[in-house]
């Protein structure tokens, strides 16, 4: 079954509908973001991920230090990319990472080739920050440009009205989402619950 993800999870209620429904990982935004949460938040909300639930903690253009300080003390088991981050970058870090694309053309979907992570995420350029922005991008893009579906993870403006079709289309290894699964820039456990069932429902179909 495609993965899901939900990102930007603040609060222990939203993470324990999100496991429970049937989350694959959930998201810590420590980035510049209305989502962004401390590290000692992050601490406490991790205790209410389970084991085989992934942590992935999403930054910009973090230091090498910060983020051997975040992933060991919540602790996360991915590290997501939405900034400037070269190859280089990426291959010193040496954690399990997740690399970021905003995709306005084509050439932004090729660039994801330089990258040597273990999943790349293509998402719809940010607006006030650098994700999570609810907005969509032409899936067309996508296709044709050799990029394995086992390394492919679908971001940006999904929901739980259209998240079927773009796994249909797409066949991304994981769906991402954030504000889709939000009513008034909160989580809805109502909405959280609905995407997760969305997905399920796509592959029964
Ligand atoms: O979510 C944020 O606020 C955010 C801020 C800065 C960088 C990345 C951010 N989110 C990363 C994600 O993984 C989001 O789920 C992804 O961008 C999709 O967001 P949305 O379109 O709101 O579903």
């Amino acid at each position: 079954m495609t993965k899901v993800k939900i990102c930007g999870l603040q609060e222990p209620e939203h993470i324990q509908t999100a496991v429970l429904a049937g989350a694959d990982a959930i998201g810590f935004v420590f980035a510049p973001s209305k989502r962004q949460i401390s590290i000692e938040k992050a601490k406490e909300l991790a205790k209410f991920v389970p084991e085989g639930v992934l942590k992935i903690g999403v930054f910009v253009d973090p230091t090498i230090e910060e983020l051997e300080q975040i992933v060991n003390v919540v602790p996360l088991d991915y590290v997501q990319f939405h900034g400037h981050e070269t190859p280089e970058y990426i291959e010193t870090c040496q954690f399990p990472s997740i690399k970021a694309l905003a995709v306005k053309t084509v050439s932004d979907v090729e660039n994801g080739s330089k990258y040597n992570t273990d999943y790349l995420l293509f998402d719809a350029p940010g607006t006030d920050f650098k994700g999570g922005s609810g907005m969509s991008f032409d899936w067309k893009l996508l296709q044709g440009h050799g990029i394995s579906e086992n390394r492919l993870i679908l971001a940006g403006g999904l929901n739980p009205s259209n998240v079927g079709d773009a796994i249909n289309r797409v066949k991304p290894y994981m769906v991402d989402v954030s504000s889709g699964v939000e009513v008034n820039g909160r989580k809805s456990n109502e909405l959280i619950k609905a995407f997760i069932q969305a997905v399920k429902d796509e592959e029964r179909s």
